[in-house]
């Protein structure tokens, strides 16, 4: 039998260990965690993600803090922003919201969030760390940290004598993924758009990770029996059984027909999804605890 895997519960269960931790950082040094979260202009899809990050923080027991701005916000203002935010010793986390206007530079705006309160791990600091096997110095970009709970829930810690595949090459995602894949042992490729033979490469994957912005790229036949199939895409795409112009949300592995060959398996929506929000949370409370100057809990 192949198993669903979870990411909405597997979510829940860390979202409730964010709670009691910045519960205890309340009553224990009297700190409440903050949350920024910086989004600009008026992308709808982008605007719902926001708004799901800041009632989750509030869930939470964060302050959560939202700065709408508008479209023509130029890069200086900003970088102003961020630096009024870096310097809020209320605000523990910052998340600018991706991608930004076509207009503003976002690496620079990345780059100037202080190490310690970049939440989303995309400051090269916490990258490097990442990179160098310091897991537990930084700040871990938050979806492979949720894909990667989901991999320890089906294998354990140590992936010692396991294939991986990684599709994606992103310092988003592909990177990160793969870094941590090799952290816990397991013998790691990073596959891409100039890979020769996809499929058969992705057929010696024990655990294939999927993030390549392609609807349902992957199909049965690119999946060993057994393994484990992580789903990092989501694809809106028509759906016309549905009505006229109404649309569905897919991932990049043809789900139907790989969960007949997995072993386990995420869903879209329901997987790696809400385990970005739930990593966001729990990198917030590490942040905070940081600060305070208590040990950080893990998640
Ligand atoms: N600085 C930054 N950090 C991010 O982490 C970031 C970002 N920018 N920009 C956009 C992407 C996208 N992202 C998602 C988070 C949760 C779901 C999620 O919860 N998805 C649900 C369904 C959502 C729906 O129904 O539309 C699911 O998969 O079950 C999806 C996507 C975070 N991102």
């Amino acid at each position: 039998m192949t198993t669903i895997i979870d990411g909405k519960q597997v979510a829940a269960s860390v979202i409730d260990a964010v709670k009691s931790a910045a519960r205890e950082l309340e009553q224990d040094a009297g700190v409440k965690t903050g949350l920024a979260v910086v989004i600009v202009g008026d992308d709808p899809a982008s605007h719902a993600y926001v708004s799901s990050k800041s009632r989750m923080a509030k869930e939470c027991g964060f302050t959560s803090i939202q700065h709408t701005l508008p479209e023509e916000t130029t890069q200086e203002e900003l970088a102003a922003l961020v630096q009024t935010l870096n310097a809020d010793d209320t605000i523990h986390g910052i998340l600018v919201q991706l991608p930004l206007p076509k207009h503003l530079n976002s690496e620079p705006i990345i780059q100037s969030i202080l190490p310690e309160k970049d939440v989303d791990g995309l400051h090269v600091v916490n990258a490097g760390k990442l990179a160098t096997g310091d897991l537990d110095g930084g700040l871990i970009s938050c979806t492979p940290a949720g894909a990667m709970v989901l991999v320890r829930g089906i294998h354990g810690d140590d992936l010692s004598g396991l294939n991986a595949v990684v599709i994606g090459r992103s310092n988003l995602f592909g990177k990160p993924m793969a870094a941590l894949l090799v952290n816990a042992n397991a013998t790691v490729t990073t596959a891409h758009s100039r890979t020769k033979d996809l499929a058969a490469v992705c057929r010696n994957a024990d655990i294939l990770v999927a993030a390549v912005g392609r609807p349902e790229m992957v199909k049965a036949d690119w999946v060993k029996p057994g393994a484990t199939v992580i789903d990092v895409g989501i694809n809106r795409v028509l759906a016309p059984e549905k009505g006229e112009g109404k649309s569905r949300l897919v991932g990049d592995v043809a789900f139907e027909e790989c969960a007949k060959v997995a072993g386990a398996i995420t869903p879209v929506p329901g997987g790696v999804g809400p385990m970005t929000i739930a990593m966001l949370m729990a990198n917030t409370v590490i942040a905070a605890y940081r600060k305070s100057g208590r040990k950080a809990p893990k998640f």
